[in-house]
């Protein structure tokens, strides 16, 4: 890749962004090679050897080799996510705006799928915490669902729903985070192709979306909350200009966010506003292409405290004993019932979760613990990811590598078991799925829609 490969006017355009070095940025193009990282699951600590810290987030590490992440059953139990180092700067803001996680908060992830900033959100809030992450594009949700059901909380709620639908939620997020549509030049060393797409003309289409966005979002953010922004484009137009265009528009102020030199990330100022913006430009960060920045909201434009709504399901306290069972402290949890499938969510966030309800498109919200049938329970693929399932109440099965990745393509299973009935099939520990035992056979419950498809490389 030299510099005639980037598209006509896209270098001109960064030689006038700030901290921009011309010749490291076209050598780390053409020569940087690509960059691998992973993210660890503090909920699921599996013990994972690597190489090296990401500066900015501490459960982030960079891998010297990229391993085939497909065919490690660690990968498919939620032990860890596959995510651009960049990107984990997320949590550096929300640290550095919450150093003591000491009252709990409400956090929207708004712009989330896949679910990567959903995960590091996640993983840095407390169970009384909720999360809310949506994704307008209804076939988009369900790898975010998958995504937040292998992380294993029961605080999270997923909604698909376009931004102005959150209207009705005057003051209800403490954090909202904005990880907008952008014109993607960031990727363009990970994803050459998406240079194809790039023009002027659609980065101010971009930056016209965002303001949009951000003007629908703007009144579910709390007085004094925050809002972060982030893209994975170098444009002026879709990251400070933005940012000018957010405090001149409302009554926002700029946070400051603190760096250390060595990390290479580069501090910018709009031109008007004066607001601190962060870049990330491969070569100088060990990552790829990023701009991210966080504002509070210094007004109250309602809400907030007219939230209170308990509504509460009728439930046969037989069933309910059941369903009880499987779970680790299940005093921690409010329990309901959507058609026959029972869920549950940490108790706190009842009142919230019914409120959402009248609001919004939800997806999924805490986890699916499964259908009763008689006494028994029909399990869920979201219990046996999730944190909360009790495992003495149910069998388990170790799996070795060979018949966890059979288990995964939801093949016949290499094993003789003496035991009968639902099975949590795990690796190393962690579990993986349901399996019926059955006297002859074992019936295999993972799901079909992510079962591994690929064939391994010998
Ligand atoms: C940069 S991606 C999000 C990546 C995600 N936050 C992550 O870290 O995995 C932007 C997301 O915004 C969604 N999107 C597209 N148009 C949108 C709109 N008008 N309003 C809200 N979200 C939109 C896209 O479907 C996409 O999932």
């Amino acid at each position: 890749m030299d510099a005639s490969t980037f598209p006509p006017h896209f270098l001109e355009q960064l030689n006038a962004e700030p901290g921009y070095d011309k010749a490291t940025f076209i050598d780390a193009h053409q020569n940087g090679g690509s960059i691998t990282s992973i993210r660890l699951n503090p909920f699921k600590p599996a013990g994972i050897k690597t190489d090296k810290q990401v500066p900015w987030c501490a459960e982030g590490h960079y891998l010297d080799i990229r391993p085939s992440f497909t065919f490690d059953p660690l990968f498919h139990a939620g032990a860890y996510y596959v995510q651009e180092a960049s990107s984990m700067f997320i949590d550096h803001i929300l640290k550095s705006i919450r150093p003591k996680k000491e009252d709990a908060i409400k956090v929207l992830d708004l712009c989330a799928a896949p679910g990567g900033k959903s995960t590091l959100l996640n993983s840095a809030l407390n169970s009384t915490d909720l999360l809310v992450a949506n994704e307008i594009i209804k076939t988009r949700v369900p790898i975010l669902t998958d995504n937040l059901s292998r992380w294993g909380t029961a605080n999270t709620i997923a909604t698909n729903n376009d931004p102005r639908d959150f209207t009705g939620l005057k003051g209800f997020f403490d954090v909202v985070l904005v990880d907008a549509p952008c014109s993607g030049s960031g990727m363009f060393r990970k994803d050459p192709a998406a240079m194809n797409e790039w023009s002027e003309g659609n980065v101010n289409l971009c930056h016209q979306r965002q303001e949009r966005i951000l003007a629908d979002i703007y009144p579910a953010i709390k007085e004094d909350g925050y809002l972060i922004y982030s893209t994975c484009s170098y444009s002026h137009q879709e990251n400070e200009d933005i940012l000018d265009w957010l405090c001149a528009e409302y009554d926002m102020e700029s946070i400051r966010i603190p760096i250390y030199k060595e990390w290479g990330i580069v501090e910018t100022e709009s031109p008007l506003q004066k607001a601190w913006g962060y870049r990330f430009y491969p070569g100088q960060v060990m990552g790829e292409g990023l701009f991210a920045a966080c504002l509070r909201k210094r007004e109250s434009t309602g809400g907030a405290s007219n939230y209170k709504n308990n509504a509460q399901q009728k439930l046969a306290a037989a069933e309910l004993d059941i369903v009880r069972s499987y779970v680790n402290e299940p005093d921690n949890f409010y329990y309901f019932k959507v058609v026959d499938d029972w869920l549950a969510i940490n108790r706190e966030h009842q009142a919230s979760l019914n409120l959402l309800h009248k609001h919004l498109y939800i997806k999924k919200s805490g986890v699916r613990m499964g259908k009763l049938a008689g006494r028994d329970l029909i399990p869920d693929h979201e219990l046996a990811l999730s944190l909360l399932i009790n495992k003495d109440a149910v069998l388990t099965t170790s799996l070795n590598t060979n018949q966890a990745i059979q288990y995964l393509r939801r093949d016949n299973i290499d094993i003789t078991i003496n035991e009968k009935g639902w099975s949590l099939m795990e690796y190393e520990g962690f579990a993986l799925g349901w399996a019926k035992l059955l006297p002859n056979r074992i019936n295999n419950y993972y799901p079909k829609e992510i079962r591994i498809m690929a064939q391994q490389s010998s």
